[in-house]
């Protein structure tokens, strides 16, 4: 079945960064490099005869839709670099999609209209990335690199634990460029992380090393800190200079350590903050929750705006990243990081009431047990910030179900050339 070749009229776009179409048999493909509404050949990369669906990547398009340019990355396309989806589509096209994609999980998962979820459809391109046709946004400040047997350093395939190797990620941030790390070889090494801080000149390289290789001296043309992660059990250590990078944003500088979260494209934390603080209205003396805080972004932000009659607690599973937050929040009084999992740490500290709540999960979710534990706190406004619309429509029920409806949504492409999107949901009690 990989490998076989159907002629087929392409659907609708689905989440993930692919479009629906159907074989003759009556399959479901998800058809990637292709558009809705092209012609296309599409070649078999997943999947049996009695499969539900297939997988396949378009390779020959025989009706191109307006919507399709030249894909401005030359490691773009059927097999090769699997970082990017939508080089091929104009990014007007890309932001569509992605709008198209959050109405049909919001529908699905959550029953709700972009009326009903309070959203005018849109997916707000971040500030500046507006360029002219056939430039690409160069947003990425943290790029994981895969290294090849040979050394190479490059991005992996789509599904894939093969490496295609690059000279250059056209979406990289020029700091993360100007490490060179394409230049150079990595023998030994199984990945590289590489980040360029927001607002401070910090850089650094995580390295990943196969088991038993040796760290290769790592002489780049600007002081980077090294980190190296340990195979056994991914702990990380530092290698030499500071074990975190400063990032700006809200006016503050967050102190990021060990491979820790950050947003990763430069006008992220400061749009997502705005939204949610345009969304929440804090007011002085406020208390508030900011769940799964990451460094501190949002808690920093609330802390702010509630005041010293205010406080604000979050809540953060990794060590490392709890210790950041303490940190960058110590001179705020009223604030406290508790480390551990959302749903241990609320039924432990006791808390029966908050004013307001902010939760930033990963790409699962807070799930049902967490969002009936949040609404029974009765806050008068919850910010949802989303990496995944399929996790966000789920929430979304659960949350209808305890008693919350969406009052607003917000999205925004943080993640241009790829299929991810953010959300910001604004909540507030049912009357
Ligand atoms: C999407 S990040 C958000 C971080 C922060 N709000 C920011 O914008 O920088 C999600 C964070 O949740 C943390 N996390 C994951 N599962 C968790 C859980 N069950 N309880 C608490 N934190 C969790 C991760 O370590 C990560 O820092």
């Amino acid at each position: 079945m990989v490998g076989q070749e159907y002629e087929v009229e392409v659907g609708p776009v689905a989440h993930g960064g692919h479009c629906i179409a159907r074989n003759d048999a009556g399959q479901v493909l998800f058809v990637r490099h292709t558009l809705p509404g092209e012609r296309v050949v599409a070649r078999v990369t997943e999947g049996t005869a009695g499969s539900r669906f297939l997988r396949a990547d378009a390779v020959e398009i025989l009706d191109a839709s307006k919507d399709r340019v030249e894909a401005p990355c030359p490691f773009a396309g059927p097999g090769r670099c699997g970082g990017c989806d939508w080089q091929h589509a104009k990014p007007g096209a890309q932001r569509r999609m992605k709008g198209e994609v959050i109405a049909e999980q919001l529908q699905r998962l959550a029953g709700l209209t972009p009326e009903q979820a309070g959203w005018d459809g849109t997916v707000v391109p971040a500030e500046g990335d507006k360029l002219p046709a056939g430039e690409v946004p160069a947003w990425r400040t943290r790029v994981q690199y895969a290294v090849d047997a040979e050394g190479r350093a490059g991005l992996r395939r789509h599904r894939s634990h093969e490496v295609e190797p690059v000279d250059r990620c056209l979406i990289a941030a020029p700091g993360v460029t100007e490490l060179g790390i394409e230049q150079r070889d990595w023998p030994g090494m199984a990945s590289i992380e590489a980040i360029a801080a927001t607002g401070s000149a910090d850089r650094q390289v995580v390295l990943t090393p196969r088991p038993g290789a040796r760290l290769p001296l790592v002489e780049l043309d600007r002081p980077v800190s090294v980190l190296r992660v340990h195979e056994r059990d991914g702990s990380v250590h530092r290698v030499h200079g500071r074990p975190f990078v400063r990032e700006r944003a809200d006016d503050r500088t967050h102190r990021v350590g060990n491979g820790g979260f950050w947003q990763v494209h430069p006008k992220a934390a400061d749009t997502l903050v705005t939204a949610v603080m345009q969304g929440l209205l804090p007011r002085k003396g406020d208390t508030a929750l900011d769940l799964y805080c990451g460094a501190g972004l949002f808690t920093g932000a609330l802390a702010d705006r509630v005041g010293d009659k205010g406080a604000v607690l979050g809540v953060e599973l990794g060590k490392r990243a709890a210790e950041d937050a303490r940190h960058n929040l110590q001179h705020f009084d009223r604030v406290r990081i508790e480390q551990g999992k959302v749903e241990q740490v609320l039924p432990r500290t006791r808390i029966t009431e908050a004013d307001l709540v902010v939760l930033d999960p990963p790409r699962a979710g807070a799930g049902r047990q967490t969002i009936t534990q949040l609404a029974a706190l009765n806050a008068r406004r919850i910010a949802y910030v989303a990496c995944d619309p399929a996790a966000l429509a789920r929430d979304l029920a659960y949350f209808r179900e305890a008693g919350y409806r969406p009052r607003t949504l917000r999205a925004f492409d943080l993640f241009p050339m790829t299929h991810h999107v953010e959300c910001v949901a604004i909540l507030e009690p049912v009357k």
